[in-house]
């Protein structure tokens, strides 16, 4: 199976702090994996390293064999909080500057994901609700041509409504090659979505693992095998 991303034994540290230990992990290319771990573990640090958004680390980080932060930056999608967008902007202006900024930006498959998304691309970025602001994070990130998508924490405080919107549109508009990492804390979100899991905690990696193989091999749900390994309950093998 080709590999999208590897990261070997990546160390990193904030303001003398460890933040990540010894991280190794291999993400599959073409599957939908689920970055999972508690409040904290650094799954946010681990995207931000991952996509060249935070530097200064050991070890080894490479998406199609590219080391660089520049080759690395360039086939890399990550869902970007907006934090350095202008809040008065209308939706419509900061879509221009994504096509402006990201020469493999779809206007067109931008415009599919905030249709079906149901987006009003003339309000401004203040006025959203926290869901429609997740939704138009989605379309954004979502409408690059990219091997690797990040996508930080897509149903955070959102209802199930718009959690099933989000989980069809990325079904949706997935391609067949394209790979897509998630991170969440609450597994039972996005359990039916995922292709795989990597579990982070004590600031490594300590299960990656098969959808498939956790069900049939394990015989346990998702839910199930990643609270055990959080929780030290017996995971029979
Ligand atoms: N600027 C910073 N300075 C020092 N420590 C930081 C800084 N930013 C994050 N951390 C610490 O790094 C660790 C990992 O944080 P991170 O946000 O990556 O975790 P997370 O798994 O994404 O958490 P959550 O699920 O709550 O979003 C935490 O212990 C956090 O306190």
């Amino acid at each position: 199976m080709t590999e999208v991303l590897q990261i070997k034994n990546l160390t990193y540290k904030l303001n003398l702090v460890s933040i990540l230990d010894d991280l190794t992990c291999t993400i599959p290319a073409g599957s939908i994996v689920g970055l999972l771990g508690a409040n904290g573990a650094g799954k946010t640090t681990l995207m931000r390293l991952i996509s060249g958004v935070a530097k200064g680390f050991h070890g080894e980080i490479s998406v199609n064999q590219q080391t660089s932060v520049v080759n690395r930056k360039q086939q890399i999608s990550f869902s970007h909080q907006l934090d350095g967008s202008d809040r008065r902007a209308r939706l419509a202006q900061i879509v221009h500057d994504y096509t402006l900024l990201y020469p493999d930006f779809s206007a067109t498959q931008f415009q599919q994901l905030a249709d079906f998304l149901e987006l009003d691309l003339h309000q401004r970025l203040s006025k959203l609700s926290k869901g429609n602001r997740n939704k138009f994070i989605v379309a954004l990130t979502l409408a690059r041509q990219v091997p690797l998508y990040l996508l930080d924490e897509p149903f955070d405080g959102i209802d199930v409504m718009s959690r099933k919107k989000i989980i069809a549109s990325i079904l949706k508009w997935k391609s067949e090659t394209a790979t897509i990492l998630i991170s969440d804390h609450h597994v039972n979100d996005i359990a039916n979505l995922l292709d795989a899991v990597v579990i982070v905690k004590d600031k490594h990696v300590v299960a990656q693992e098969q959808a498939d193989t956790i069900r049939e091999k394990y015989g346990e749900s998702i839910e199930d095998y990643y609270e055990n390994l959080y929780t030290g309950g017996e995971n029979d093998d």
